[in-house]
């Protein structure tokens, strides 16, 4: 008999959704219509998959999306033209340039040429400085979710040992800041660490952003500790998260499932980065 705690991510995202919904409507009546803009480039097919989920989430809260789709050939000059358009368009709230990009186009230079202000991943190199200043500015959407399912379930931050596994630019590194700002002891581990299982034993809260299927097992898993699993893993098994769920959960007091946990809380703030820019910039 276990209590755990699931942390259902699509019953946050729905309540996110639903209020965001309701700021949308009363803009709208203004005149104001919040605007989303993905270019995706090339056709990777889980790329398509996300970008479908971005736009069906935008209908459901009213803001206008618009997908511009680039063959993979294009080169860097011609996608640089097309963000600087969109830069430049008032009725573009936010830009998303979907991610991974091909090989022979500078991802960093994509990124420092979206406006800050228009920049919904939260990934230029300002709103990556505001956070780590004062938590201003626009956040990276999966940490911002994450921490929108800690504080709709209460799960105190303040005081408690926070392990991270994965240092990315867009989940690890600011989910450390992200859990910093509200008075967390951080930890971050990566690929290097010595001794990975000592760490995580004392983290009350751990985040597992490695990539890999079912990497934390319940052997490295403190009792009582609250799990955030960020993978999306899709083997022959299924899609699997970057815990070995089952046994994790027995250990846990709460932990986030996948599918349904992070990933539509990564759509949720998307729609909340959105209209957040909108209102900053012409609200
Ligand atoms: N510029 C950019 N911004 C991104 O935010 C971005 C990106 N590029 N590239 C790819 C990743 C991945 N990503 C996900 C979004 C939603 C789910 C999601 O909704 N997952 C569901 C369904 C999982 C499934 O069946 O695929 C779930 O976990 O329940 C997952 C992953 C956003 N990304």
């Amino acid at each position: 008999m276990s209590q755990t705690k699931i942390l259902d991510g699509r019953k946050v995202a729905k309540e996110l959704e639903a209020e965001i919904g309701q700021v949308v409507e009363n803009l709208t009546k203004q005149g104001i219509t919040p605007g989303l803009t993905v270019i995706l480039v090339g056709d990777n097919p889980a790329s398509e998959i996300y970008v479908s989920y971005k736009e069906k989430a935008c209908k459901r809260v009213g803001i206008n999306s618009n997908l511009i789709k680039l063959p993979a050939e294009i080169n860097e000059e011609e996608l640089l033209g097309e963000v600087e358009r969109l830069n430049q368009d008032d009725s573009v709230d936010g830009i998303l340039v979907q991610l991974p990009l091909p090989e022979h186009i500078d991802e960093e230079k994509v990124i420092n040429t979206i406006r800050a202000d228009k920049d919904v991943d939260g990934f230029h190199p300002i709103n990556i400085g505001k956070l780590m200043i004062n938590g201003s500015g626009l956040h990276s959407c999966t940490p911002r979710g994450i921490m929108e399912i800690l504080h709709r379930y209460e799960i105190e931050v303040e005081g408690k040992n926070a392990v991270i596994i994965g240092r990315s630019n867009i989940v690890g590194k600011p989910m450390a800041q992200m859990l910093l700002q509200e008075n967390a002891t951080v930890t971050i581990c990566h690929s290097r660490t010595k001794d990975l299982k000592e760490h995580t034993l004392k983290a009350d809260i751990l985040v597992a952003a490695v990539g890999r299927a079912e990497f934390v097992t319940a052997d490295m898993v403190k009792k009582g500790a609250v799990i955030i699993d960020v993978g999306i893993n899709r083997t022959e098994n299924g899609l699997l998260g970057d815990v070995e769920f089952k046994g994790v959960k027995e250990k846990a007091a709460a932990i986030t499932p996948v599918p349904g946990g992070v990933g539509p809380m990564t759509i949720a703030t998307l729609l909340k980065n959105t209209l957040k820019a909108c209102q900053e910039r012409r609200g």
